[in-house]
């Protein structure tokens, strides 16, 4: 068995999450200037399947600030090993939570989107 795929050679859709996860998480702490942890995750959607071999890229938008959590929006795009061609596979949105060293939420700033 492949370490992140099924013997066809598809991705598992865990592995893709948890990439939308780290490229979210980190594009989250970046933009509050805090720690961040997730708290949820919504409409996590698989249009197409991810091959070995193809190149995968998360792109990242915020797309709702609360108090102490904010909403990114991830969607995932590849391009197909030996190909031009580009799709995008998935998508879904990931809320934060900003903490401070005591676990607890911290509210993050005031942001327009
Ligand atoms: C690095 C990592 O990603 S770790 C990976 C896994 N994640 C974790 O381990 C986090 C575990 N969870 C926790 O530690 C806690 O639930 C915390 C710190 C995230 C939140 O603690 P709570 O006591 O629930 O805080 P509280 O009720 O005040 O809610 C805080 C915010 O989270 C939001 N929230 C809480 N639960 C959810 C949920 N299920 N879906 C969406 N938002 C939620 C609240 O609406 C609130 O947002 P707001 O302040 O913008 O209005």
């Amino acid at each position: 068995m492949p370490g992140d795929a099924n013997p066809d050679g598809d991705i598992f859709g865990g592995w893709i999450m948890a990439q939308m996860d780290l490229a979210s998480g980190s594009f989250a702490s970046q933009e509050v200037r805090r720690r961040v942890v997730t708290v949820a995750v919504d409409a996590m959607t698989f249009h197409k399947p991810v091959y070995i071999g193809d190149d995968v890229s998360c792109f990242c938008k915020i797309v709702r600030y609360g108090n102490t959590s904010l909403v990114v929006h991830v969607e995932t795009w590849v391009q197909r090993h030996h190909s031009e061609s580009i799709e995008k596979v998935t998508e879904a949105n990931f809320t934060f939570v900003a903490i401070g060293s005591d676990g607890r939420p911290q509210p993050v700033r005031a942001q327009s989107i």
